[in-house]
């Protein structure tokens, strides 16, 4: 059903881009209600505005909480047209029909990242808007509503060219977006009383972009997320799902390495797994010896480094197929060796603050967890020695490149280099089997090279088969009924191990 609009009830926080709507509607003959700010604002622009207490017959009170919630400002706007007794008692009340609300809400959440003061927040805390939001849209078929700044052009345009008329499908899409818009509001509210979100999960994330498609080409995928908060994408094509998965990672990993390390840190990401990873003096070696881990895996994957791309790295990463490359920034004659690929993705990161929780889909709910914070809670040494100065800052570094691959993972690692990993694996001696082959097949020297491992030894089977090997040092988060069987093993024979106290599945 068309509906010529006649009447409108603006109040909006704030007053940016009104002032072509406002034009418009008044060239289209409607009557403008509004509220103190908004009605100064449109009566500036020369268009006459009816004060909303000539409605209410009150003035703004108790400080701004109470200034549109009345009978006659509800009324009228969810008074049902096609209902006879609505009608009557509207009449009768001489509640005047309004068939356009336009809100812009308090910010809340702009107030709440501004400051921490709660009398503030609160105030912030709309109540007439969202009420005024929620009645319109519930009224669609008569009342057109607009809760997004974004929308005011539309209307614009669709008053002008309809003749000052909504179509009952235009009604009923504005309703959608405002009920979502109200909805993102009380989340962002209830969230705020309860970060944590224990009695409900809370989540409300805005400009939903839908992929190609999800993890395989029959599969919808949509991401929900702002990657402009995080990165600049300075070439190639649209990020896919898996590269996002592979991305975030990416930037996991490298973040854990922003404590610790001076040197450049280079890593290649595969499913992501880091298949390579190396800390040098250079970019340029960085990137040399992540690639000698294994550059059979290598191909077709996400690279991330901590330090700026100069020129001789990106002519050595021209040399292969890779999908993305994130780092802090870029040379200039770095990137304009790397664009000349034209679907190679880019990406300098300007953030690195991800989601504090992490979200998995389960069953028919969601699981919740905080981040994996921290690399170790002690570094308790059992072993039949103390580690010596390289093999600590191995450890230090295994220790975390293993925190960052699948369960049972194992990380080998030698001067700072990835040389064998095994992961995903669903026996940790077979993660250890996997990971020595690697090693074996681009032929590195095992001896002298630290082992980590994600979770705890059960037998003192993966220390026997690491020492014959020629591993020398051990790091593992202990807290196994059986740890003394690997200490034993390790006093025996020379050899170090560290306690971590600190388990890292990654399932
Ligand atoms: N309490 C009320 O009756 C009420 N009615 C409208 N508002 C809000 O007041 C703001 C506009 O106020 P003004 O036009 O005075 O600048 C809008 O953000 C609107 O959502 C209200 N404010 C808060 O709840």
């Amino acid at each position: 059903m068309t509906k010529k609009i006649q009447s409108a009830l603006i109040s909006v926080f704030y007053k940016d881009g009104l002032e072509p709507l406002v034009k418009v509607l008044h060239e289209q003959g409607i009557t403008i209600y509004s509220t103190g700010g908004t009605q100064s604002f449109i009566e500036k622009l020369g268009i006459p505005v009816v004060p909303v207490e000539n409605l209410t017959t009150y003035p703004s009170i108790l400080g701004g909480r109470v200034k549109t919630l009345h009978p006659s400002v509800f009324g009228g706007i969810l008074g049902r047209r096609e209902v006879e007794t609505d009608l009557q008692e509207m009449k009768q009340y001489n509640i005047p029909e309004i068939d356009l609300v336009i809100v812009d809400l308090y910010p809340f959440e702009e107030t709440v990242a501004s400051t921490s003061e709660e009398k503030l927040i609160i105030e912030k805390i709309d109540i007439g808007g969202p009420s005024m939001i929620r009645g319109a849209a519930k009224n669609f078929s008569h009342v057109t509503v607009l809760a997004a700044k974004s929308d005011y052009q539309i209307l614009a345009d669709m008053l002008t060219a309809q003749n000052g008329t909504t179509t009952l499908e235009q009604r009923r899409a504005f309703a959608s977006k405002a009920f979502q818009i109200v909805a993102h509001y009380d989340v962002a509210i209830a969230k705020y009383f309860n970060p944590e979100g224990d009695l409900y999960f809370l989540e409300s994330i805005p400009s939903p972009k839908t992929m190609r498609y999800g993890e395989n080409p029959h599969q919808t995928g949509i991401f929900y997320g702002d990657l402009n908060q995080l990165f600049d994408q300075l070439n190639g094509k649209e990020l896919s799902y898996n590269n996002l998965v592979d991305v975030d990672a990416a930037v996991q990993l490298i973040n854990d390495f922003a404590a610790g390390e001076t040197g450049a840190v280079f890593a290649i990401i595969k499913h992501t797994n880091v298949c390579g990873i190396a800390s040098r003096d250079s970019v340029k070696a960085a990137w040399d010896a992540a690639l000698a881990g294994d550059p059979e895996s290598a191909f077709g994957g996400v690279l991330v480094c901590n330090k700026p791309i100069d020129k001789a790295t990106a002519d050595a990463i021209n040399e292969i197929f890779f999908e993305v490359l994130i780092a802090p920034s870029f040379n200039e004659d770095a990137l304009a060796v790397l664009k000349s690929k034209k679907n190679r993705i880019l990406l300098q990161q300007k953030s690195t603050t991800n989601r504090p929780n992490q979200y998995k889909s389960v069953l028919n709910g969601v699981l919740a967890q905080g981040e994996d914070k921290g690399n170790y809670l002690e570094w308790k040494e059992v072993g039949g020695r103390e580690s010596k100065a390289n093999e600590k800052s191995d450890m230090e570094f295994a220790n975390i490149v293993c925190k960052h691959l699948k369960s049972n993972a194992i990380a080998l690692v030698k001067n700072k280099q990835l040389i064998g990993k095994g992961c995903g694996q669903t026996s940790r001696v077979d993660a250890l089997r996997h990971a020595l082959e690697k090693a074996r097949q681009f032929e590195f020297d095992l001896n002298g090279a630290v082992l980590a491992s994600d979770a705890f030894f059960p037998f003192n089977d993966c220390v026997q088969l690491g020492h014959a090997a020629g591993i020398t040092a051990f790091i593992q988060p202990g807290g196994s009924v059986r740890d003394k069987d690997s200490i034993e093993y390790c006093q025996q024979h020379q050899l170090v191990m560290v306690m971590t106290g600190m388990r890292h599945f990654k399932h």
